[in-house]
């Protein structure tokens, strides 16, 4: 959190001051408040992170002009577009592997020799990430990594990117019109979204990922990498003390409905290993994940349609995270009651969901249900709205665990009445 306000980018902003007496007097003022914020957001949280940000981030809107704030909207994709230009010349990864070089920098002329751009057009692009902060001009023609440039390396920068700009944006970018064409209704029919008009489809994304593998791999390896692996439902829910001691080895433990490729599946193996918890690990999801999932040794990939009965009876929990705000109301009300008709009394659902708050909600998850409304006429939906549906199909919230409070991710636990 310290880097977020890194020295870089101070000193850009004082060299940008004249040296008056009293402009130099508002930049000590200025670099004074800066080290306070750097000390506050070192000392918060995780959790405390959003906050600081927002109150930031306000902060700096209210010094814009009417011009800025149109330049800032109106050019987010243009950021979205030269940062992944940037991702595709290996920008970020050049300047991050500089920094343990003799300067900490490279020059345009080393950049062009490295990338195979031409020196000019990098200056250009290179001049336009600086302006949006993922990157440091030190000289006329030298840059270096920051914070920003180095999470660009990060594993999940480069799926994630690649996963908006090549399969959300135009699903946005037909958002607006799509709202007014359909009388600005809170939408309920998935087969019909902001998503088919954007690539003039009748499939929805699952089913349209079958013919896309490279759409479809940037979002696999988005969803594995966008978590922080320590900030999961394991970390909260207590499931040993769920296991009676004689859960038999052959019964099914943990089916993941809806798991992509098997990466929970993996995670809960490696922490619960069969000699500690004995029991079937089954993944399901549909035929072109299973054919890509990852053959981990405990756990059984099977290809089910989960809006179909569910094969496995019995088992101890049905786990699905992320799946439901895929889908509009009905369509949950169906897969809840395809899981309910397996369960026994002793299983228990899973499921594991952005909950966003009444009031405040942050970024990340608005974001999200409004991209799942442009998508799936799907949604992120509130503890109320979950304890309504639960009602209508007869299931009970027993308890919802927050796992991650900066981005309201929550396991709840939901049973047969
Ligand atoms: C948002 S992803 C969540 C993946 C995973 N649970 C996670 O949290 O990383 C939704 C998953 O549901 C799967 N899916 C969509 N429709 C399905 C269906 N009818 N039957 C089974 N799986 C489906 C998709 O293939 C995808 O892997």
């Amino acid at each position: 959190m310290a880097n977020d306000l890194e020295n870089g980018s101070q000193q850009t902003f004082s060299s940008t001051y004249s040296t008056t007496i009293q402009d130099t007097y508002q930049q000590s003022t200025m670099d004074a408040a800066i080290e306070n914020i750097k000390q506050l957001a070192s000392e918060a949280g995780h959790s405390a992170r959003q906050p600081i940000i927002l109150a930031l981030t306000k902060l700096i809107y209210s010094l814009e002009t009417p011009d800025d704030t149109v330049q800032r909207i109106g050019g987010l994709s243009l950021q979205t577009s030269v940062a992944l230009t940037a991702v595709d010349l290996g920008l970020f990864r050049l300047l991050v592997e500089a920094e343990a070089g003799s300067t900490g920098s490279l020059t345009l002329a080393e950049l062009a020799a490295k990338t195979g751009a031409e020196a000019a057009l990098l200056l250009r692009l290179l001049r336009y990430l600086a302006s949006i902060g993922l990157v440091d001009q030190v000289s006329k023609d030298a840059f270096k990594a920051n914070h920003a440039s180095r999470n660009m390396t990060a594993k999940v920068a480069e799926s994630g990117l690649r996963h908006y700009f090549y399969t959300c944006c135009p699903e946005y970018f037909a958002l607006p019109d799509h709202l007014k064409r359909t009388g600005y209704r809170n939408a309920g029919d998935e087969t019909q979204t902001a998503w088919h008009d954007a690539f003039k489809t009748d499939k929805g994304p699952f089913t349209w990922f079958a013919d896309k593998p490279d759409n479809m791999s940037y979002f696999n390896d988005y969803m594995a990498f966008r978590r922080e692996p320590e900030l999961g439902w394991l970390s909260v829910y207590p499931v040993r003390e769920q296991v009676p001691e004689s859960w038999p080895a052959d019964r099914p433990l943990y089916v993941n409905i809806g798991g992509n490729i098997g990466h929970q599946c993996a995670e809960f193996r490696d922490k619960f290993p069969a000699d500690v918890l004995p029991g079937r690990v089954i993944l399901q999801d549909l035929p072109h994940s299973i054919a890509a999932a990852l053959a981990t040794p405990g756990v059984e990939n099977m290809v089910h349609d989960f809006f179909k009965p569910q094969p496995v009876r019995g088992a101890k929990f049905y786990f699905l995270r992320g799946v439901f705000h895929n889908h509009p109301d009905h369509k949950v009300k169906l897969l809840l009651k395809q899981t309910m008709d397996a369960m026994t009394e002793e299983s228990i659902m899973l499921i594991d969901e952005i909950i966003p708050p009444a009031i405040g909600t942050g970024l990340d998850a608005a974001a999200h249900d409004i991209t799942m409304l442009a998508a799936f006429a799907g949604a992120e939906r509130s503890e109320e709205q979950w304890k309504g549906l639960f009602g209508e199909v007869g299931l009970r919230l027993v308890r919802t665990y927050v796992y991650n409070e900066a981005s309201y991710e929550s396991v709840m636990d939901v049973r047969l009445l």
